[in-house]
């Protein structure tokens, strides 16, 4: 049996006293793609953002259950949040650069982190960049503002900020939702190209998407786990009658 990186058993979260996820019992394995899938409101978004703490951001929220990332709590009072942050990185629905030039964005974890070694930052912004397949667009612009690119090219150079640190997970909430087809595309590729070097959880409404890019497929609905499978099984035998009814369209 493959190991689990993360684990995430029992989890229940509380907007107030509303109860948004009901005992969510979640594994995943090192390395590969999962995909969560399941109507608005379902909770996919309520449940990735608590597997980095970014909850603990907002005024009312209470997250219970366990959390283990390679054998840590996660919310242990002890765990530094900034550096979980890095180790489990998020890329959200906008494109979201700094207004800093495409290099000080790749190399801003880094500094943050204390590197001063020019030569090493200039060789990890390079390789996060070609890890999200968006280099060769912007080797010659690097000392330009971030903001100037394109929403997909900004997206890329948002990956890359998160790989340019070394995450073991990359989280991913709707990250092509707000994209044209093409700019989907390549991040699609991206994620494809980077599947055996990171834990990768991406949240979607794009079912075609998940079929094409996730090794597994996550459905919530309600705040539930509904069924987790292999990509392929969920799509075409299902074992859940409301995984059937949302993938063939009856609701959601
Ligand atoms: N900050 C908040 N305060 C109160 N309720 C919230 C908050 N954020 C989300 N919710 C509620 O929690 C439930 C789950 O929302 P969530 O955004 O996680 O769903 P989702 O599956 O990611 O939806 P979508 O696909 O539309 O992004 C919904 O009922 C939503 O209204």
């Amino acid at each position: 049996m493959t190991s689990s990186i993360l684990t995430t058993e029992n989890v229940k979260l509380y907007y107030g006293d509303k109860e948004a996820l009901h005992d969510i019992n979640l594994s995943f394995p090192e390395k590969g793609i999962t995909a969560l899938i399941g109507p608005s409101g379902s909770g996919k978004s309520t449940y990735i953002r608590a597997i980095n703490r970014m909850h603990d951001l907002t005024d009312g929220v209470t997250v219970t259950g366990n959390f283990m990332f390679k054998g840590k709590n996660i919310y242990a009072p002890t765990t530094d949040t900034v550096a979980l942050r890095k180790e489990i990185g998020m890329v959200f629905q906008q494109p979201n650069p700094f207004p800093f030039s495409v290099y000080d964005n790749v190399a801003f974890g880094l500094r943050i982190a204390g590197e001063k070694n020019k030569a090493v930052i200039d060789e990890k912004v390079e390789k996060a960049l070609k890890q999200a397949a968006v280099w060769d667009e912007v080797k010659d612009v690097l000392n330009k503002s971030a903001l100037s690119l394109s929403g997909g090219q900004q997206q890329r150079v948002s990956i890359a900020r998160t790989l340019a640190v070394s995450p073991d997970i990359l989280l991913l909430d709707e990250p092509t939702s707000a994209l044209d087809p093409v700019s989907s595309h390549k991040i699609e590729e991206t994620l494809m190209n980077i599947r055996n070097d990171y834990t990768i959880i991406i949240v979607t409404h794009n079912m075609s998407q998940a079929s094409r890019i996730s090794d597994r497929t996550a459905f919530f609905m309600d705040g539930n786990l509904i069924e987790i499978s292999p990509t392929k099984e969920l799509f075409t035998e299902p074992k859940e009658q409301a995984t059937q009814d949302y993938i063939s369209g009856r609701f959601g």
